[in-house]
């Protein structure tokens, strides 16, 4: 039983058009896939990362089990009466236990979640539900694995020391590692024509990289790099993995943080997901890494720290251009909040569509 209850006012949240064209033949052949452990994965992870940013991999050694566990774990967790929840993990700020509100600048999606720090692999909640939290704890140890090896086939792909992005962000000392489990519930509003709820606005994430695993339900959307937004069928056999901001600026705009978002549920079933954030100690600078530039190259961004990105990021919205005040050459993104795209509103019970800004 699904404990989220209606907002107060179904105004505050802002639904999307997906546009079902792009769901269509072909959508899951633009998601690159990566057999972890083949010969050549090297090759394949830094050919996702630079032509989509994103990719799915499979063979990673995650038992099942452990991803079973922390499934069932999270569902009972999130089954429980709010305050119950809101008195186990504090309310999100941004750590712990939130509903409908996203960060402290005005998003909303259709979603209640679990934001956790993991670094050293301690789960710094301590009055979780013991056997949610073990689950939470094997489960990041297995993850963080799989972030790692993604890791080494980067920098291998890109011709760099093969330890050096590990090092600089797996169980680093000081480093900023979280994990997010997301319970998107079965959307009860219905938007005309092929508009849907947001669960998780259009955005792309901070870290490095993002390892996710979701349920069978499906939601998220990718951008592609020609701009066509494309669903990804849920496999929840496999791991999916994002480019971060901070990867882009490593690689000086090699590879590009992918842009994605998730729409609510419509039918019976809620959306589960967890993702793993692999970010950098506060004072880790990030500056594109001198071994992948040619020569005379020059970065495309300004120096900054990981705690100065990430102090800037809080105070955005979802959807803007986190990187744009840190680019130093005419941007190759527009500097403004998520692209013009079509997307839908409500008043109250109905629906109305607010058509694209030009
Ligand atoms: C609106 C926001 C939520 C977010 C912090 C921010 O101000 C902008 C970035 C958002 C994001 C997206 C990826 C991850 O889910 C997240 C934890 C992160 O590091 O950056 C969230 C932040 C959050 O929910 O606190
Ligand atoms: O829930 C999902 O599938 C994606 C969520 C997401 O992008 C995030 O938590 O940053
Ligand atoms: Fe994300």
């Amino acid at each position: 039983m699904v404990a989220i209850t209606l907002p107060s006012s179904i105004d505050q949240i802002p639904l999307m058009r997906c546009p079902k064209a792009n769901a269509g033949q072909g959508a899951a052949a633009a998601i690159p896939c990566v057999d972890l452990s083949a010969p050549g994965a090297a090759a394949a992870v830094a050919d996702a990362c630079r032509s989509v940013g994103f990719f799915r991999a499979t063979n990673h050694g995650v038992p099942t089990g452990v991803t079973d566990a922390l499934e069932s774990r999270a569902m009972a967790f999130f089954a429980l009466p709010t305050q119950e929840k809101l008195d186990m993990s504090g309310a999100a700020r941004p750590l712990g236990y939130g509903s409908k509100s996203i960060g402290s600048n005005g998003d909303v999606g259709w979603l209640e979640y679990l934001l956790l720090s993991v670094t050293s692999n301690t789960v710094k909640i301590s009055s979780l539900p013991p056997s949610l939290r073990a689950a939470l704890e094997d489960y990041t140890a297995a993850v963080r694995e799989v972030g790692g090896r993604v890791l080494e086939l980067i920098a291998e792909g890109l011709g760099v020391d093969r330890a050096l992005l590990r090092a600089m962000v797996v169980g680093r000392e000081g480093g900023d590692e979280l994990v997010r489990v997301n319970h998107y519930p079965p959307c009860p509003l219905r938007a005309p024509g092929d508009c849907g709820v947001t669960g998780f606005g259009e955005h792309t994430d901070p870290q490095i990289i993002s390892v996710l695993r979701s349920n069978c339900t499906a939601g998220l959307q990718i951008k592609l790099r020609d701009g066509r937004w494309v669903p990804v069928p849920p496999e929840p056999e496999s791991f999916f993995v994002n480019v971060g901001d901070s990867l882009q600026v490593l690689t000086n705009g090699r590879f590009r943080s992918v842009k994605h978002r998730v729409v609510a549920p419509e039918g019976a079933q809620s959306r589960l997901s967890v993702i793993y954030f692999g970010g950098l100690a506060a004072s880790q600078r990030i500056a594109p890494l001198p071994q992948v530039m040619r020569d005379g190259e020059q970065s495309l961004y300004r120096e900054f720290t990981w705690g100065e990105y990430k102090r800037a990021a809080y105070k955005t919205r979802l959807g803007d251009h986190r990187l744009g005040p840190f680019e130093l050459l005419a941007a190759s993104e527009p500097a403004s909040s998520a692209d013009p795209q079509p997307h839908c509103s409500s008043s109250g019970s109905a629906v109305r569509i607010i058509e694209p800004v030009a």
